[in-house]
């Protein structure tokens, strides 16, 4: 599986520009294939979620012309569908599947629509029976009230009531008012039960305005589409920025330090998730906005928790139980049902995966609630659910952690990670690798205590894999034996001492044997993989010195300072003889140099991280120097690059 791999944070600040808003995206794209006339679209969201709606609308024999960059031409049919017959594949998008069922429903054709597997576990029964009122004829293909669907011609009722439930997704309400200029006739929706997520209704309203449909409103309780409404194009029309978008980016600027300013979506915004950044004043964040902007710092003391009803933002309130990682107290996060139907059951997901980094999380029906603990490193599963992966990404302030499925973010921010790597600063690594016994260990060590970071030495870990292999009487060539040890090796560094299983180790890692088995299964691609993120594990705050092979090669590439430490094989040879007997061990000095010559070739010969110098590493050649001038050579690079 894919994924991606965080290293702890240590702050937040830059200004991002925000793709464009998903919800008005895709309202935009149906409104200008239903109107008379031609509409350019502007800084339209480019992802999944609009390419299943572009594909669909296609597909229907609407005029869609890409005209570079994020916009758009899309010829409308006023009112009319040119292809009657078709099946539509729509993905995991809300936004496209509910509204589509409900103009498609009105127009006369034979439509099959389909999406991904969870898209089918998604419900739509109120939004069918609502169009089944006006005597739209949908037969369920699968389950009875969810998708997919099979749409066929009928003889629709003109004008009446229609009712619908809006307690489960506003979408249905959504797909109805967009839909019913259709009939032409005078219709009144009246919702029944509570409608939850009100703001995506003023989103619907205010983009129907725009295409010159407006619509009478007794509150939330009755919409009144008149006689005669027919859509007409703006002519252009521009997208704004995602104001769900913009909740990851704030938060970060409200837990990093910041200012983080996001761009494209401000005070002037018709999107609800706009008020996300209320909830983050509320938790002591400073905000400031503009009509078309918002910036977002942390405060002095740190964030504190909030007890909030999140109704009206059910997708920025995600992004709030991963910032109460950062806030002092219990947060918790009321009125949230619709998490549980959505891209997945996004209240129990959220709880498995805090508590995999170490949070203490209570969940009810409709509720969150996260109590922040210190945070350790974690594999987190991301559902194929964008904002799970984007909402743990703020975690990495804690913790380093490996993201799965890092790419499920295309849903509706395809180069979210870049954006994030944009306005983050990481914990800093400086990577020295070289060959066997050229001091590198040592020099690492030292810098680490010099500066007072961590230190990881790789070797160790490929070592104790090697040593609990003998132990286990696992054979070192059993690739995949080694590798399952090497998963769950149970090591512990502290200062100098090492333990495996709870026993120290001491210098059962440093004989020759153990050199020789530490060569043999780090050259097989399985422990290494089993091994990367454990030592990706060790990049945390206030920053971490590694030695190794491939330290600047494949476990921190974007290591700052990358150091290829190296002396002659000679001078190697004799450190490693004069080490070797002062610790009491018998050594020859002809035999040392030839195992070291073997096991430069082999390490610099093997097929996965062979040693060699990086380009971007800096060459330190020891064999006539001393520790301490070594030391201080690495030290002054690491003054010169900004760590
Ligand atoms: O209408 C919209 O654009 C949306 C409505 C909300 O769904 P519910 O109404 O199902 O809560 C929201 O979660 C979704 O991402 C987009
Ligand atoms: C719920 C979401 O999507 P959809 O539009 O598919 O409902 C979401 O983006 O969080």
């Amino acid at each position: 599986m894919d994924f991606l791999d965080l290293p702890q944070l240590s702050s937040a600040g830059g200004s991002v520009r925000l793709p464009g808003s998903k919800s008005i995206s895709n309202r935009v794209l149906l409104l200008a294939a239903l109107s008379d006339g031609v509409t350019d679209v502007r800084d339209l969201l480019a992802s999944d979620d609009t390419e299943r709606m572009l594909d669909a609308l296609k597909a229907l024999g609407l005029g869609v012309a890409h005209l570079g960059g994020e916009n758009w031409r899309i010829t409308g049919g006023g009112g009319q569908f040119p292809v009657k017959q078709a099946e539509l594949f729509l993905g995991n998008a809300g936004t496209a599947f509910r509204p589509l069922t409900a103009a498609l429903a009105l127009a006369g054709g034979d439509y099959t629509l389909k999406g991904v597997a969870r898209m089918h576990e998604r419900p739509i029964g109120d939004l069918v029976d609502g169009l089944r009122q006006l005597g739209a004829d949908i037969t369920y293909l699968g389950n009875e009230g969810y998708p997919p669907l099979h749409l066929m011609p009928a003889t629709i009722q003109p004008g009446g009531v229609v009712q619908v439930r809006g307690d489960v997704s506003s979408q249905f309400l959504t797909g109805l008012l967009m839909a019913l200029p259709l009939t032409g006739e005078t219709v009144v929706v009246e919702v029944v039960g509570e409608l939850i997520s009100k703001p995506y209704i003023e989103i619907t309203l205010a983009t129907m305005a725009r295409f010159g449909v407006i619509v009478e409103r007794d509150g939330w309780q009755r919409f009144t589409i008149m006689a005669g409404s027919r859509y007409v194009s703006p002519g252009t029309i521009y997208v704004e920025g995602d104001a769900s978008s913009a909740s990851y980016f704030l938060a970060l600027g409200a837990i990093g330090g910041g200012p983080v300013r996001v761009e494209g979506v401000g005070q002037d915004s018709i999107q609800g998730d706009v008020k996300f950044a209320e909830a983050l004043a509320k938790m002591g964040a400073h905000i400031e906005m503009g009509p078309n902007w918002m910036e977002a710092r942390a405060p002095e003391g740190g964030l504190v928790a909030v007890d909030l009803d999140c109704n009206h933002i059910p997708d920025a309130a995600m992004t709030l139980a991963t910032a109460a990682l950062f806030a002092k107290g219990t947060t918790t996060l009321r009125n949230i049902a619709s998490w549980r139907v959505k891209e997945t059951d996004r209240i129990a997901a959220m709880a498995i995966e805090l508590r995999k980094l170490g949070a203490e999380v209570e969940e009810g029906a409709d509720y969150i609630r996260v109590t922040p603990a210190a945070l350790h490193p974690a594999a987190i599963d991301t559902y194929d659910d964008h904002r799970m992966a984007m909402c743990f990404s703020l975690a990495a302030f804690g913790t380093p952690l490996r993201i799965n499925d890092p790419k499920c973010v295309a849903k509706t921010f395809p180069d979210y990670f870049e954006r994030f790597a944009a306005v983050t600063k990481a914990a800093p690594v400086i990577a020295i690798d070289g060959p066997s016994a050229s001091g590198k260990g040592t020099v690492a060590g030292r810098v680490a205590q010099a500066l007072g970071y961590a230190y990881l030495d790789s070797g160790a870990l490929y070592r104790l894999t090697a040593l609990a292999a003998k132990q286990a009487g696992v054979d070192w060539a059993d690739e995949s034996s080694v590798a399952k040890l090497a998963a769950v090796l149970d090591v512990e560094f502290s200062g100098n001492d090492i333990r495996l299983n709870g026993t120290l180790v001491g210098d059962a890692i440093r004989t020759e044997e153990m050199s020789a088995g530490a060569s043999k299964v780090a050259a097989l691609p399985a422990v290494r993989e089993a091994l990367l993120f454990r030592q990706r594990a060790f990049n945390t705050l206030p920053g971490l010195v590694g030695d190794g092979r491939d330290m600047g090669s494949v476990i921190f590439p974007k290591a700052p300072l990358k150091v290829f430490l190296t002396a002659s094989a000679e001078a190697r040879a004799e450190r490693r003889y004069k080490q070797l007997i002062e610790k009491g061990f018998s050594a020859n000095l002809p035999d040392l140099l030839a195992d070291l010559q073997q096991r430069d070739a082999r390490d610099s010969q093997r097929s996965v991280a062979p040693l060699r110098q990086e380009a971007d590493a800096r060459l330190l050649d020891t064999t006539h120097l001393t520790i301490e001038q070594a030391v201080n050579q690495v030290l002054a690079w690491s003054r010169e690059v900004s760590l």
